[in-house]
């Protein structure tokens, strides 16, 4: 079970101080947002190449923009730890988790609330990790849509058919309150944002969450 807190809750005048105050978790989620993909905008290249110098911990960069295609080499170049586009916006995704595995990063795949389990099934045996978003991605702090929890068991279900072993990680809404039941359903890595952020001790939150997650396995 793994832990990434999403620094799109942290203080943004901040950042270096707040991935300090997470170093415990296991990866820092960081929300690149264009404006077109979704209706928000966050940060890009150079912020994420700074991030990357400073960060103790690794980075899971999670690109909510329009032309992966383009875009996803120049951070996995970066070096950060994993790369996660979303299949709705790329056009060559089977390239695209071909070019992160080359330059050695780990190739993660995003489906909004709205694309099914199966249109990403074929690219199982190609990627590192699968996101299946609890929220319609964009912003922080939003109840998960309870719909998408069918979807954390049927894509544990795939994934466990096929024999690989990719973790499955949710993003949005995730609380102390249902992340115990998302393990449940087959859920391995867990986002939380404004779980972490919204607390002072942070640590403290990254442990409860690591706790209330923890004695399932898949
Ligand atoms: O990708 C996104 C939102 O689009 C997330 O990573 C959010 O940052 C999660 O925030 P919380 O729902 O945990 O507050
Ligand atoms: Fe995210």
């Amino acid at each position: 079970m793994s832990i990434h807190p999403s620094i799109l809750s942290a203080d943004f005048a901040n950042l270096q101080a707040e991935l300090e105050s997470i170093a415990s978790a296991d990866a820092a989620h960081v929300d690149v947002m264009d404006n077109h993909f979704v209706p928000n905008l966050t940060l890009g290249l150079p912020i994420v190449q700074r991030l990357q110098e400073v960060s103790k911990i690794p980075l899971d960069v999670h690109l909510m923009i329009d032309d992966p295609d383009h875009w996803v080499p120049k951070y996995a170049e970066l070096g950060v730890d994993s790369v996660t586009f979303h299949l709705e916006a790329a056009k060559d995704p089977l390239a695209l988790t071909r070019t992160l595995r080359s330059i050695g990063a780990q190739a993660a795949i995003a489906i909004k609330p709205g694309t099914p389990v199966t249109d990403v099934v074929e690219l199982l045996p190609e990627i590192d990790m699968l996101l299946v978003m609890t929220v319609e991605p964009g912003f922080g702090g939003q109840k998960l849509i309870s719909e998408t929890l069918a979807k954390i068991v049927q894509a544990r279900s795939e994934i466990r058919k096929r024999g690989l072993t990719i973790a499955l990680q949710v993003d949005g809404g995730v609380t102390e309150s249902n992340i115990s039941e998302l393990a449940e359903l087959g859920a391995d890595c867990f986002v939380a944002g404004s779980a972490v952020f919204n607390f002072e001790n942070r640590a403290l939150q990254i442990s409860k969450l690591r706790e209330l997650s923890g004695s399932h396995s898949h």
